[in-house]
């Protein structure tokens, strides 16, 4: 039988995701000593492919992986046609609109300039508001755009809001909350059902451990 393959985010969330596998009892030590390896096998018949977060839902949703772990962010942008089956409950941070601390973003009647790292989900936040906006696609410190002058606010991800603040910038309004997910990809849901139930059984029993641990620890 082949091995289940699992495509996961590499930055970010890789370090969480590992150890996810790790609290299940898979030894991920081949991906802890990986060096520039991106298919690396793991215990328990799996197989772990190592990719940027966009490109874990493209091989999820075309077959190539099975499983994959994509944030909440990139899973709203992209969009695709797969299964969404758990909450990882890691990755934890929000999609906001920001801008320049003391600025008015909603009031007067001209159309607003965003910039986004994330044009899909800022059209459609602003459509939810029937706000006629224009979006300016920035590939990364989009806290620049306002302070250069370029946009009127942001939306983008706020995890602990140090980078909106020390840039004087702050959150007008939160969009959505924002964790990893575990995505399916439909033809293998049907195929390997039995393999990827006891697979995501075992990762929502340690999720859902962790969190009670979590609400203890707060
Ligand atoms: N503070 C944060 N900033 C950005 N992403 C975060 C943050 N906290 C959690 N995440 C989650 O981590 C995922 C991966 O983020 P990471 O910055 O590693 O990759 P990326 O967004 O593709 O950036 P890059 O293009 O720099 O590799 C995001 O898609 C998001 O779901
Ligand atoms: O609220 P904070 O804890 O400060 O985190 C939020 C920042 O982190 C992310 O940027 P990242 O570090 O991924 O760099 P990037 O802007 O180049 O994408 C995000 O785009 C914000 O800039």
């Amino acid at each position: 039988m082949k091995p289940l393959r699992i495509a996961l985010t590499k930055g970010r969330l890789e370090e969480s995701t590992v150890n996810l596998f790790e609290q299940i009892g898979i030894d991920c030590s081949a991906v802890r000593n990986k060096g520039r390896k991106l298919i690396l096998p793991v215990g328990d018949g799996l197989e772990v492919v190592l990719a940027k977060a966009a490109d874990v839902i493209t091989y999820v949703e075309h077959g190539v992986c099975d499983l994959g772990v994509v944030g909440k962010d990139t899973i709203m942008e992209k969009g695709g046609s797969f299964y969404e089956i758990l909450d990882l409950g890691f990755g934890k941070c929000r999609f906001a609109l920001a801008g320049p601390v003391g600025s008015d973003f909603f009031s007067g009647y001209s159309a607003r300039t965003i910039a986004s790292k994330y044009p899909h989900v800022a059209h459609s936040y602003f459509e939810s508001k029937a706000m006629d906006i224009r979006v300016i696609k920035i590939e990364g410190s989009v806290e620049l755009a306002p302070l250069l002058g370029l946009s009127d606010a942001i939306v983008d991800i706020v995890e602990t809001g140090t980078t909106l603040k020390e840039n004087g910038l702050a959150v007008i309004e939160t969009i959505s909350d924002v964790s990893a997910r575990l995505i399916v990809n439909a033809a293998s849901m049907k195929l390997r059902k039995t393999e990827i139930e006891a697979l995501t059984d075992r990762m929502e029993r340690s999720v859902k451990l962790s969190s009670v641990k979590e609400e203890r620890v707060c």
